[in-house]
């Protein structure tokens, strides 16, 4: 079973020193042989594909680490592109772990963007972009095209300026033109997207400023222009890392080949089976045309599991099955059978809610889990309220990974504006945003009477401010165009000299936004004002790491590179996210909620193979998030479209051919047949899984508890049902309360409630 997949003998072998570096044995001693093999094969293209929890990320941690311990690569020569930031931090972490953070400090790690963004403001000018540009966000280039709407004669009331923006983004994403698109369109709304388009780019381009898309975009603009700029980077980077390579677009293809040129150290790893980005302009056809590219890849399949247990491995398999357009792999995995995965029935949203939370309880309190081990999943953003409300009243601490997040808020964008202003004036998304908030006699009138003679005179907004006697305002609004003008300006000239976080605090000190949250006194006025507080922290921590390099853009910059994905709880709270958001993680304890037609999957899912297909990924990422309990919930009614709503179990369900889910009363599930009685118990107010079944089981084990807790001492060897054998470092509390400190050699350290906890003396 254990077969790996080599089309061609590595190559390195003959480079091997005799005998490797301590350190690089023991980057080898962590993995499997063909993990080995993926790491010792260190030239030339590699191919990596494998299912979840086969340890790619791992296989390619180790990989880098092993460059750097050999001696092959200076840390430097090494450029490694994930996902998310937080990803590339945690890899780094890993590095530094085997081989000492000084060797790893100069490793090329991040996000395409993020490095692409660096790369933009070192050489940006060679392009016309001066190194302070400014990064929009979905929101700024919506506001810019809603602002461009009217000029082509477009409505914003009836094409959405998101739905145009989005339009937009597709077409850049496959690196469509302008023009090329224009020869496209097929639909009303494509139309105005096309006609839109070009303005779009050339309005970005005077407020030098650059979308998400032009960060991948502008710098194959960049390498084709200047192809001495290319070749510098293909000699800096010797090797090239992507993980994730499934969800990459076209023009994240066309960087990694460009860079790759020549020394073609290219290795990428993946999984077509978790591609769930499509939407967004990933293309699994990138791992095909890798392989047309580089036919002499050497390809490595892992085929071993070390995640989850046999029982949702199982599950993940019945899931994918259901799919067409899938690549044979198999997984298999040394890990025990496991707990049966439950299936949970409730009546509402609400209804779901709970049992979630009470199956949280139960785990933590009987089995020890800390909440961080915890991860409930859905499908939308929206469900997660009722979620929260049920945790909240429950007393759980959790946290909710994308949504609307800190960055997102307006009182934060407002203060961002401000200062993105100081390092790039021409920025004008920023200044409309800022240019009358607070209020300072600055009216839409004068606003575009401004903008229409930046227009006439092919100047910027700011331009136009700079001109402003020129512009034939009313002198009262003249007078407080420049008083703003004197406000940026004058901060502006201390860019350089004053420290980040006291330029910050000392603009919206006289910008009059300080006052402006505190006039209101509102609660939501004290919270908006905390929150700003709070990005002031952010700043003066940045200073404080950055140290003599910290610069506001630098700031700026990586505030505009936090992904959604990128807020992970740090502290031990429950973590609630959408599937998406849950790619690349591991979770003990994993709940997948709201499997119901129309939710899961999206109702808009299910008119297209293609697009169900790739919902039915989704769930098997979902799935394979799970280390050792899954629990798959729906509601048979929800509220939606303003009502309560009834829904159907969701097809995902219907169609698994696979004896592993048990339902709550610990019967075997069978598809088609929907379990009314235990519905019928929550009804009642009772959750099922306290029904009297589970009463039993809990009369059984305090006897258990009873007979035993006079024997778990300080010292004892003991043995858990979950945890197998470990040793009591501790005893607190007392009576029902009282909990031990247990370690476990497979687990580490856990404290249990002696109660609940099964613990069975062994010596
Ligand atoms: N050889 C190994 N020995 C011990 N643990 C391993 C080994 N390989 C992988 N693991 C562990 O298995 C888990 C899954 O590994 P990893 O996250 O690298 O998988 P992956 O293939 O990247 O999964 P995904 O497709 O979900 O991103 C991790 O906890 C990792 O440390
Ligand atoms: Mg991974």
């Amino acid at each position: 079973m254990r077969t790996f997949l080599l089309q061609r003998e590595p190559s390195v072998a003959d480079n091997v020193p005799e005998a490797l570096p301590e350190a690089a044995t023991r980057i080898l001693e962590g993995l499997n042989p063909v993990q080995r093999q993926a790491v010792e094969v260190t030239e030339g293209p590699v191919l990596i594909i494998a299912g979840p929890g086969s340890g790619k990320t791992r296989t390619l941690t180790h990989r880098i680490a092993y460059l750097i311990a050999t001696g092959r690569a200076r840390p430097y020569q090494i450029l490694a592109l994930t996902f998310t930031n937080k990803a590339a931090r945690e890899m780094m972490e890993r590095i530094e772990r085997l081989v000492g953070t000084e060797a790893a400090r100069h490793i090329w790690m991040g996000t395409f963007h993020a490095i692409f963004a660096r790369i933009l403001r070192r050489e940006g000018h060679r392009i016309g972009y001066t190194p302070n540009f400014s990064i929009y966000d979905t929101d700024d280039a919506e506001r810019l095209l809603r602002e461009l709407m009217p000029r082509y004669q477009i409505d914003p009331r009836q094409y959405s300026p998101r739905t145009i923006r989005h339009l937009i983004s597709s077409a850049k994403n496959q690196m469509i033109g302008p023009e090329a698109y224009a020869r496209l369109v097929a639909s009303p709304v494509q139309e105005k997207a096309a006609r839109l388009y070009g303005p779009y780019q050339e309005a970005l381009r005077k407020a030098n400023a650059l979308d998400f898309d032009d960060l991948l975009l502008k710098p194959i603009e960049l390498f084709e222009q200047c192809p001495d700029v290319l070749r510098q980077y293909q000699e800096r980077w010797r090797y090239l890392h992507i993980d994730e390579y499934q969800d990459t677009n076209r023009a994240q293809y066309v960087l990694a080949r460009k860079l790759a040129e020549g020394h073609r150290n290219l290795c990428v790893v993946g999984d077509d089976a978790q591609s769930i980005y499509a939407f967004r302009g990933a293309d699994i056809g990138n791992i095909l045309s890798f392989q047309r590219d580089y036919p002499d890849a050497t390809v490595i399949r892992l085929e071993q599991n070390y995640r989850s247990t046999r029982r949702i491995l199982k599950l993940a398999e019945a899931i994918i099955r259901n799919n067409r357009d899938q690549l044979e792999k198999q997984l298999w995995t040394e890990n025990p059978e496991g707990e049966p995965i439950v299936l949970i029935e409730a009546l509402s949203e609400r209804d779901e809610a709970q049992k979630v939370e009470q199956r949280i309880r139960d785990l933590h309190v009987r089995y020890g889990y800390a909440f961080r081990d915890f991860a409930v999943l859905y499908r939308t953003n929206a469900q997660s309220r009722s979620l929260e409300e049920a945790l909240r009243r429950g007393g759980i601490p959790y946290r909710i990974v994308g949504g609307l997040s800190f960055y997102q808020r307006k009182e934060i964008k407002d203060v961002l504006a401000y200062l993105r202003l100081l390092v790039n004036p021409h920025d004008a998304a920023s200044l409309q945003r800022v240019i009358n908030y607070p209020a300072r006699g600055i009216g839409q009138r004068t606003l575009e009477a401004l903008m229409a003679y930046a227009r006439q005179h092919g100047l910027s907004l700011w331009q136009a401010i700079e001109r402003v006697e020129e512009v034939g305002l009313p002198a009262r609004a003249q007078k407080a165009v420049q008083a703003f003008h004197f406000l940026i300006a004058r901060h502006a000239a201390r860019v350089t000299s004053t420290p980040v976080d006291e330029l910050a605090r000392s603009l919206l000190q006289e910008s009059g936004l300080f006052d402006e949250l505190r006039r209101e006194g509102t609660p939501e006025a004290l919270a908006r004002w905390e929150n700003v507080q709070e990005l002031l922290n952010a700043i003066a921590e940045y200073v404080t790491m950055a140290g003599e390099s910290a610069t506001l853009s630098g700031f700026l910059q990586e505030v505009a590179l936090l992904t959604d994905l990128d807020e992970m709880p740090e502290d031990n709270r429950v973590t609630l996210m959408t599937l998406h958001a849950s790619k690349g993680l591991e979770f003990p304890v994993v709940f997948i909620t709201g499997l119901e037609e129309g939710l899961f999957p999206l109702a808009q899912a299910t008119q297209d193979r293609k697009d169900l297909e790739e919902e039915r990924r989704l769930f098997y990422v979902g799935v394979t998030r799970a280390q050792r309990h899954l629990f798959l919930c729906y509601a048979r009614s929800r509220y939606r479209y303003g009502e309560q709503q009834p829904s159907v179990r969701s097809r995902f369900l219907e169609e698994l051919d696979t004896d592993v889910i048990v339902t709550e009363a610990g019967l075997p599930f069978r598809r088609g047949e929907v379990e009314h009685r235990s519905s019928r118990t929550s009804r009642s107010g009772t959750p099922g899984f306290r029904g009297s079944h589970s009463q039993q089981r809990e009369a059984t084990r305090r006897v258990v508890y009873d007979e035993g807790v006079g024997e778990i001492v300080p010292g004892a060897y003991v043995e858990h049902p979950m945890f197998g054998e470990g040793k009591v470092l501790a005893l607190e509390g007392q009576g029902e309360q009282a909990r031990a400190i247990v370690f476990f050699p497979e687990v580490g350290q856990k404290k249990l409630v002696l109660k609940f906890a099964r613990l069975r003396r062994i010596d």
